[in-house]
């Protein structure tokens, strides 16, 4: 029986996983340095941090320290850092007029990277919810998260960050017509190198929460955003707001967050074949490393997986908490 069975078996799959060195040559993607892009926390100080709870292994930086991630980060080989800000509740107001301030806590952070270390490429966050007294991305007028008055705000808010010397801007804010108005901003304002990579599929989640620890902005935020992310239900609108931010000059698109969204990020990739990322977004992190902590999985391999995952999902790059750990990992 057992020999009968063998002489048909053509077909031994099994045979291209035998050994690291053929698996190696048959393997179909692979995460490298290169895709990485590190969100960083920063708040105001000096030389200092402050853990933060909900993410281990991340903390709050002050702009020194910053820099010195930077620093690090270029030795490892990560080409794109991305800038947050836990701003002061003293600054926070209605209309989130620091969200433009040219010398906020994030352009002074921009400045002083790009000062230091040139050759990292400076991502932001556009949207108010760190500058805004009720946590909402957009200016709230009567209970609503008005549209267009929140566009015009937030379009200032990309020209101080652009002026403080950002290279990508990370519009987050899902208001309408917003990716438009900015690169009209930049053409008007001599920044016409300044790319934008926009959160274009972004999803109202429940992943956001240890993020919004991070930036101060959970105990402001009265209710929930609704009313301008996109419905977790939704698969074909999401692949209208990527048609709708390349026709108004995005030159990148995200999707956010990952995990739950790997076949969000396929359709875009085979839709339009543009520069597509995903952002790992705080929740997986944190869901990621609770399970680490209590020894119910192994760090390097979740890490490692979970990132391989949106490279076979079609991702050219990917917004990750984990990236100097996995740059460290690649380096060998
Ligand atoms: N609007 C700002 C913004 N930019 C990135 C994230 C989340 C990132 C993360 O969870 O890691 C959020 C939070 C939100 O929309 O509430």
């Amino acid at each position: 029986m057992t020999d009968d069975f063998a002489q048909h078996l053509r077909h031994r799959p099994r045979r291209l996983r035998r050994s690291p060195a053929i698996r190696g040559l048959v393997r179909e993607n692979t995460l490298t340095v290169d895709d990485l892009i590190w969100p960083i926390f920063v708040r105001d100080g000096e030389n200092d941090e402050t853990p933060i709870p909900s993410m281990p292994g991340v903390s709050r930086l002050t702009v020194d320290r910053a820099v010195a991630a930077a620093e690090m980060a270029v030795g490892l080989g990560i080409p794109a850092i991305c800038i947050f800000p836990y701003t002061d509740p003293s600054l926070k107001t209605e209309s989130c007029e620091e969200a433009w301030n040219p010398d906020n806590l994030s352009n002074r952070t921009i400045r002083a990277i790009k000062r230091t270390v040139p050759e990292i490429a400076v991502m932001t966050d556009i949207a108010l919810d760190p500058y805004n007294a009720n946590g909402h991305d957009g200016i709230v007028r009567n209970g609503y998260v008005v549209n267009d008055e929140s566009v015009a705000a937030l379009t200032r808010m990309a020209l101080a960050q652009a002026e403080a010397g950002a290279d990508i801007l990370g519009p987050s804010d899902m208001m309408d017509g917003r990716i438009g108005a900015m690169r009209d901003a930049l053409e008007e304002n001599g920044h016409s190198n300044v790319s934008i990579m926009s959160y274009s599929a972004k999803y109202s989640s429940g992943f956001y929460g240890p993020f919004r620890d991070a930036v101060g902005a959970s105990g402001a935020l009265k209710g929930d955003k609704n009313t301008y992310q996109m419905d977790p239900a939704n698969g074909d609108e999401a692949l209208r707001m990527i048609a709708r931010d390349l026709d108004e000059g995005a030159d990148m698109v995200m999707v956010k967050p990952g995990m739950p969204y790997l076949d969000i990020c396929r359709r875009v990739k085979d839709g339009f074949g543009v520069p597509t990322f995903a952002y790992q977004v705080s929740g997986e992190y944190a869901m990621l490393m609770a399970a680490v902590k209590n020894g119910w999985l192994d760090r390097d391999k979740v890490m490692i997986e979970s990132l391989t995952a949106f490279k076979r999902a079609g991702c050219d790059g990917i917004l990750t908490y984990f990236a100097p750990e996995i740059a460290r990992r690649l380096q060998g």
